[in-house]
């Protein structure tokens, strides 16, 4: 595909003076959703994060029990949506998730810095999906698109997303905290979009910024703009430095103020974090818990 050209139609996005109002706006309606109800949803949102040099295949096996079990030990609390781990343990997290509706998400294309050659990447993401990965999470190539190589990221993508079918969920990293001007986000959003993202994600938590609300709000409004011109709703993931209740709350008012609550479900929201799910947890039962 054209991308370049297609970009047009997108327009430049929200200039970051409005961001910023916006942000600004949202926070105090984001303080009323500090509440247990909205806390428990949040839960079921989390793609639950273990992406560590030390992960290894006894780690990541107790990790994901843990997961597992999680709704025997705390009813009346969703699941996560999701662990998001290294390919090279989805075979291992198979064999624990069995019946679970929890998916397996595994990054994959040189994660996080996406610097390898296109074969390398189509085959790290053809693997992850052959031993199990339901869904796979990708960094653009983040160099050439600052470099202006439009078509040369997107076709990346789309080549991913030719790759794995439509039966896998494919969800693109932007690195919000790299680009950092709401246009540069806006652009990536548009084009990962158009090269078949199921979902938009801020960041892969190793880059010194990570998520932030002035990113989700530029990339919630590029998915509104995309869904009204082409039909298509792609859902948003924020992820990276997400840890406390309050900043969950943030990110899930940005949604439901711009996207609407028919984006609040797994489908179409999630939360990327490795340290979240205990401190939701705890302000969910009122008490420190330490599960995870
Ligand atoms: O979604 C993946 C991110 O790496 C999670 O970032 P985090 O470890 O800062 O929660």
């Amino acid at each position: 595909m054209e991308y370049s050209n297609n970009l047009k139609k997108f327009g430049a996005g929200l200039p970051a003076g409005q961001v910023d109002k916006i942000v600004a706006g949202i926070r105090p309606l984001a303080e009323k959703n500090r509440n247990t109800e909205v806390y428990k949803r949040c839960f079921g949102f989390i793609d639950l994060t273990s992406l560590n040099s030390t992960d290894s295949h006894e780690r990541i096996e107790r990790f994901v029990t843990k997961a597992v079990e999680f709704p025997n030990r705390f009813s009346g609390i969703p699941g996560v949506a999701s662990v998001c781990i290294y390919p090279a343990f989805v075979e291992t997290a198979g064999l624990v998730i069995s019946d679970s509706k929890m998916t397996i998400t595994s990054v994959t294309g040189g994660f996080p810095a996406s610097q390898t050659y296109l074969e390398v990447k189509m085959l790290e993401t053809a693997m992850a999906v052959e031993n199990g990965a339901d869904e796979i999470d990708v960094v653009i190539s983040i160099g050439e698109f600052l470099n202006g190589e439009y078509d040369l990221m997107g076709n990346e993508i789309e080549t991913l997303r030719k790759e794995i079918g439509d039966e896998i969920t494919l969800k693109v990293i932007l690195e919000s905290g790299i680009l950092a001007e709401p246009e540069l986000i806006h652009r990536a959003a548009v084009i990962a979009m158009l090269a078949g993202a199921d979902f938009i994600k801020t960041s892969t938590g190793k880059a010194s910024v990570a998520a932030t609300p002035e990113a989700a709000v530029v990339m919630c409004e590029a998915i509104r703009l995309f869904a009204a011109q082409t039909g298509r709703k792609v859902g948003f993931k924020a992820a990276g430095g997400i840890s406390t209740p309050e900043d969950a709350a943030l990110y899930y008012t940005i949604v439901q103020e711009i996207l609407g609550e028919e984006w609040l479900t797994p489908e179409r929201f999630r939360i990327g974090a490795s340290s979240l799910a205990n401190n939701l947890l705890s302000a969910i039962e009122g008490n420190p818990v330490h599960y995870f």
